[in-house]
């Protein structure tokens, strides 16, 4: 059974497709990231599972409920950290997450309440006004209501936007952890290398499509010219013209669709009697593979 079950979705604003048949599952346990620009669909998504907007076509069960038949069962098994900060300014932060609590019909939810506490370092901010708190404190607040119900699947949009890098560390651990202890988690995130670091797998959404679903591994594999840098003894044979992309600093630069082409160009090199004197190939991350697709390319 999967954790998270999104089938054949679109969302329509009038004439405004917000989403375009977007279909996957997210497996138990997992850590996926839901990637894309501003405007790509991605919290549309999110409100859609979280049952607050309803999708034009297509259906969405989280742990095997849907999400509008079967909407109390599916709000339970979800937990939504939003990207905004919302929340009452007169209201305590223990007030704020009894209240929350509360609209999940947890009357005497303290101990947990506490340990949330604890484990987000809010133990000495419990009694401060929400207004009272900075922006960080607040974000943590937000992660902190979205478990008082102890969900399984647990999404965060853009969590760490505007938090500082020694809170999105400690904010990781601890998401981490979550992970480790079972909980599916849906990340959406500018920062790439948070969900290159974090997630196993990674969707990329682009104008409400889903234009990439894939393991980080093989995303970063197959789908990347990797880029050469050489230093020759002279010119480029006329046989590798094609892969050149620039020359720079005395070196030309050649992308490969895949390194193993590294050994066709050597040869290529060897016949033609030019000799390598520098050879550098530049590392592959995601954020070159996300800018690729972003304009225009596909796995
Ligand atoms: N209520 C609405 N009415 C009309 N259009 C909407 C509405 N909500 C969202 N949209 C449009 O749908 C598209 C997708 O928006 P969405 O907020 O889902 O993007 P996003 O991927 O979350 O972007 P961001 O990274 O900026 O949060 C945008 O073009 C947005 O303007």
């Amino acid at each position: 059974m999967p954790a998270i079950e999104i089938q054949s979705v679109s969302k329509r604003y009038g004439a405004f497709t917000a989403l375009d048949n977007v279909s996957f599952t997210v497996e138990p346990g997992e850590f996926f990231a839901l990637l894309g620009p501003n405007g790509a669909g991605k919290t549309t998504l999110i409100s859609a599972m979280a049952g607050l907007s309803r999708p034009s076509e297509g259906r969405i069960r989280i742990m095997n409920h849907d999400v509008v038949d079967d909407f109390r069962a599916a709000r339970m098994s979800l937990g939504v950290v939003p990207q905004e900060l919302v929340f009452d300014p007169f209201l305590s932060v223990r007030e704020t997450l009894r209240f929350q609590s509360g609209y999940f019909g947890l009357a005497r939810n303290d101990a947990w309440i506490d340990e949330l506490l604890f484990k987000l370092g809010l133990s000495d901010k419990a009694d401060a006004n929400m207004r009272a708190l900075s922006g960080g404190m607040k974000r943590r607040v937000m992660v902190a209501q979205a478990l008082v119900h102890r969900p399984p699947v647990i999404v965060l949009d853009e969590p760490t936007a505007g938090v500082d890098v020694e809170l999105r560390q400690s904010l990781w651990v601890f998401i981490r952890e979550l992970n480790a202890a079972g909980h599916t988690i849906v990340l959406t995130t500018h920062y790439l290398e948070e969900a290159e670091t974090l997630c196993n797998r990674i969707a990329m959404l682009k104008k409400g499509r889903l234009i990439a679903l894939e393991e980080k591994e093989k995303l970063l594999a197959h789908s990347v010219a990797r880029e050469v840098s050489l230093k020759l003894s002279a010119k480029l044979p006329p046989a590798l013209e094609s892969l050149k992309v620039r020359e720079e600093n005395g070196r030309v630069v050649l992308a490969l669709a895949e390194i193993a082409q590294l050994e066709t160009v050597l040869a290529t090199l060897r016949t033609a009697a030019v000799e390598v004197r520098e050879l550098s190939v530049g590392e592959t991350d995601l954020e070159s593979v996300f800018v690729r697709m972003m304009h225009g390319g596909s796995v």
